[in-house]
Order: structure tokens, then sequence, then C-alpha cells
């Protein structure tokens, strides 16, 4: 028998979706009430509560932000029963709490846990993302590539043209450079009003999603999730951090970053294996959201494994009291 401080993510990843899950149903009742602070609470105290019967002695990484902002769930929080592996854990109770509140497609539940030290510790900044799906060559695409050389070489390796090739895109003021700039090459643009997790995991799934590439500025941590999804899914993320001033650099240094210019791929934001677990919340392209009626909840979550690049479709149906 091997060491009860291993790792052992077969047997954590069922907990790990129930994790997820939890967090998705207890939002469900806050879909469409315009109110995403009460949405969002509502996802994590479901997710702390869930996290803390799992046999771990877990750290949470990326988080709700830093102590004195987040009551829980905040970075450097301990979770679970403390008996088991140590792990390093990345959440986001509500990716998509704007999408929530207006009950827009793809919000998500989002979970990801690896061995200590796995995961970037990324502060609460904005992140330059750049992701493709699997089957191209290791840094065809860069982040220092423009925009446009990013969509013409994709299409090449392709062989296709760009006007064949759908980019994903935040509808933000901060993006429309990009945006004509992509436009330009003839390549389609899907624009999303939030969510890049799920924007980013749309490209590993091309097939279902109509997404080829994902890119832009989002927030970092989400950044650090979409590295684990695509870990497991296949597909490559490129990040950088962005830092507007001198307190979101003191940020990443308190968060033990230093090289600020450094460009992280998929696997140094995501150093070793890890499970991932996200919940749709409101109906999306990749998950559907939880259906409510008179006698039941359904949910569905997809729970993937780096280390053999499995991915299960769990459906969760349980009585409504
Ligand atoms: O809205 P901003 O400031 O452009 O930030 C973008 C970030 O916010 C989101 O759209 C929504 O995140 P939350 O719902 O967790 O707040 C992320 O998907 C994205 O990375
Ligand atoms: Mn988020």
């Amino acid at each position: 028998m091997s060491a009860p401080t291993e790792f052992h993510d077969r047997m954590l990843s069922l907990g790990l979706a129930r994790v997820a899950e939890q967090a998705a149903l207890a939002s469900a009742s806050l879909i469409g009430r315009g109110d995403e602070k009460a949405a969002d609470q509502a996802a994590v105290n479901a997710m702390r509560e869930q996290l803390n019967l799992l046999d771990i002695a877990g750290v949470v990484v990326i988080g709700e932000g830093e102590r004195d902002e987040a009551p829980m769930l905040f970075i450097g929080e301990e979770v679970g029963t403390g008996n088991g592996p140590g792990v390093d854990i990345a959440l986001d109770p509500l990716e998509g709490t704007t999408l929530t509140a207006k009950d827009m497609p793809n919000a998500l539940t989002v979970i990801a846990m690896g061995p200590r030290g796995s995961m970037l510790h990324a502060p609460d900044v904005y992140m330059d993302k750049l992701a493709i799906g699997p089957g191209y060559a290791e840094g065809l695409v860069t982040l220092d590539m423009a925009p446009a050389e990013r969509v013409t070489t994709l299409a090449t390796a392709r062989g296709c043209a760009p006007s064949d090739i759908t980019v994903c895109i935040l509808e933000r003021p901060r993006h429309e450079a990009m945006i004509a700039e992509v436009r330009a090459t003839g390549a389609a643009i899907r624009l999303i009003s939030d969510g890049d997790v799920a924007g980013v995991m749309h490209c590993a799934e091309s097939a279902m999603t109509g997404i080829d590439m994902y890119m832009g500025q989002g927030g970092a941590p989400e950044g650090v999730l979409a590295a684990a999804a695509l870990k497991c899914m296949g597909g490559q993320i490129q990040g950088r951090l962005l830092f507007r001033n001198e307190d979101e650099k003191a940020r990443a240094a308190k968060a033990g970053v230093t090289d600020l210019d450094r460009i992280y791929t998929r696997d140094e934001m995501v150093t070793q294996d890890v499970i991932f677990a996200a919940t749709g919340v409101t109906g999306g392209t990749l998950l559907p959201g939880i259906k409510r009626e008179p006698r039941w909840m359904t949910s569905e979550t997809l729970l993937m494994r780096s280390k053999t690049g499995s991915v299960r479709r769990m459906q969760y149906r349980t009585p409504v009291a």
C-alpha cells in the first residue's frame, strides 16, 4: 500500500465532482434573479462545506481572493479534514456570476486539485491569454504574435482559410483593437460577455463548440483554472500576467511571482497531474445547466484527469426537499 499522503487522484475525483455539483445546485435558485453576490455566496458556502468533508489536507492556492477581502475560500485557507494527502486547490465557485444573475449561457462551478506545488499561485490580476485545442505542434501560436498572425498561423496548420476559423473573445473595450485585427483576417469572432474558463475549454472541443481559438485579457485565476482544464482535455494555453499598478505588482510578489513579464505555458501554470471538475449552472455549449423540476434537480459535471486524459460526464439527480 502506498503512503496515505500520496495524491490518489483516482480516489479523490468523485469527491471533487461532488464539490462542483453541490456548488452549482446551491446557486440554482439564484439563476436569473439579478443578484450576483447572493449567487456567488451560495456557491462559495456549498463548495467550502463539501471541500471540508474530503479527506485531504488542502490549501486553496487560487480562490476568492486575499484573506482580508474574502472571508471564505481565501488564498491560503486550509480545507479538508486534514486526514489525507497534501493538495493544492484552485477554484472558482461561480465562474460567471453575472451570467448566472442574468440567466445567460455558460456559467460554471470550477475546481481543480493537484499535489502540493502543482499550480501557479497567480495573484488576482489580469492575464493575457491565448489558447488552441489539441493536435497542433507545441508553441504553434504564441502571445508574442500579433492577433492576426495567430489566426493565419492556425489556419495554415489546419489547412483551411482564416475565414474558417472562429475565435472567442471577451467583449470589452480593451479588446476593440484585437477584435478589429482578427476580423480583418476574415475570421469569425464569438464574443462572450463573461466566462473565459469556458471560452478556453471550448477550444478543446471545437467540433462541439465551433470555437478554434481563444484570446484576450481576463482574470489570472481563471487562466490557471483553464490551464488545468486543458491539461486534462488536451490543447495549449499561454498566459502572461498584466499589472496595472504597483499594488498589483506587490500582490504578485506576495504570491511568490518574481518574473513579471514571463509567458507561462500550460505546463508551467500546472506543473503536475491534476483532476478537474466543472458543473454547468446555466445551460451552455459544453454543459447543460441545472434542471429544476418540481421533485428533482439535475446537474451535469465534467470530471477529468490529466494523468489519463479521461473525461467523464456525470449526471446527478437529487430529490428536492
Ligand atoms: O469582467 P472583467 O474585469 O473583464 O474580467 C474578466 C473575468 O471575469 C469573468 O468574466 C467572470 O468571472 P466571475 O464571475 O468569477 O467574476 C471571467 O471569466 C473573466 O476572466
Ligand atoms: Mn471567475
